[in-house]
């Protein structure tokens, strides 16, 4: 099985493309990549960040499209309208599921997209998108809601359901409690919560971009949504579980973990 990610590099291997490949591999799936931006980045922080052109990211990914059977494409770090539009001119056309993290900010406090991009991300793309998986902030920007209760969760989900995709997983790594609990929302579906043990750990580098990828790489192997879903949980809840404890800041989550500790871990669906 082949997949794609159409994301920013981070040098520090943690996040973007790298993290995007390391997990496709994992769940054993081929990945293929088309290359957004550069980012000077460990995990310390975001150093720099030099974007490609939109024509050479259009030719990148029809690089890609000319040779391989993609069963499923994700993207993240996008930058600007410009690459936004661009991705939308060549998917728009393609039935191939897209899984969307719409990345906005480092967890360092980098933008990693323009704002006049977030326009064009929610406007263009996101309607063509089969999953989202925004985080409490880029929710937040996405509706322009406050989101802190359940019920503003539930209405947020409803809300980006309305703007054309089939699925939004609202991650609650940002809320407090002793759980992490992110919400699925399918379109014609009941909501259901994917509720794990909160990690004390500052070791949470990428894990945005393993979730998504994990989610693009079992949907490319051909399971259905939901189960996607809940073993994509699995694995960014390993992957955060034991930590690699490299770098001095804040460090990457364990690619390896999902395989060499896999059968152990609890997510509660509820
Ligand atoms: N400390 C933690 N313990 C357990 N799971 C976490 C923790 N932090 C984040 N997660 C999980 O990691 C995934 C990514 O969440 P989140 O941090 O909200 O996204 P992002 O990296 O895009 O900001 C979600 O499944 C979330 O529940
Ligand atoms: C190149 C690149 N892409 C995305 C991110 C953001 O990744 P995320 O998984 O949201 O994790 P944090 O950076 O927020 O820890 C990134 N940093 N770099």
């Amino acid at each position: 099985m082949i997949a794609c990610t159409i994301a920013g590099s981070d040098s520090g291997g943690g996040a973007g493309i790298q993290a995007d490949l390391k997990t496709f591999q994992e769940l054993r799936v081929f990945g293929t990549s088309v290359i957004t931006a550069l980012t000077a980045q460990n995990t310390k922080g975001v150093h720099g960040i030099y974007p490609a052109t939109a024509d050479f990211v259009k030719d990148q990914l029809n690089a890609v499209l000319d040779d391989f059977d993609l069963k499923a494409v994700k993207t993240g770090m996008l930058f600007n309208a410009e690459i936004v539009e661009t991705i939308v001119s060549v998917l728009e056309s393609k039935e191939i599921p897209l899984i969307l993290d719409p990345v906005m900010i480092a967890k360092g406090g980098a933008s990693l997209l323009k704002e006049q991009a977030t326009i064009a991300l929610k406007e263009k793309l996101l309607p063509v998108a089969t999953v989202c998986t925004p985080n409490i902030p880029e929710a937040e920007v996405l509706t322009g809601l406050t989101i802190k209760t359940e019920e503003e969760i539930k209405f947020a989900g409803e809300y980006l359901l309305n703007l054309g995709m089939q699925c939004v997983v609202i991650k609650g790594g940002h809320l407090a409690g002793k759980h992490a609990i992110d919400t699925v929302f399918i379109r014609g579906e009941k909501p259901f919560k994917m509720k794990t043990e909160r990690l004390k750990t500052i070791h949470t580098h990428g894990t945005g971009c393993t979730f998504s990828a994990a989610i693009t790489a079992e949907i490319a192997k051909g399971k259905p949504l939901k189960i996607a879903i809940i073993e994509a949980k699995k694995f960014v809840q390993l992957a955060i579980r034991y930590p690699l404890n490299i770098g001095h800041g804040f460090g990457p989550t364990n690619h390896f973990a999902y395989q060499e500790h896999r059968g152990i871990c609890d997510v509660q669906v509820i």
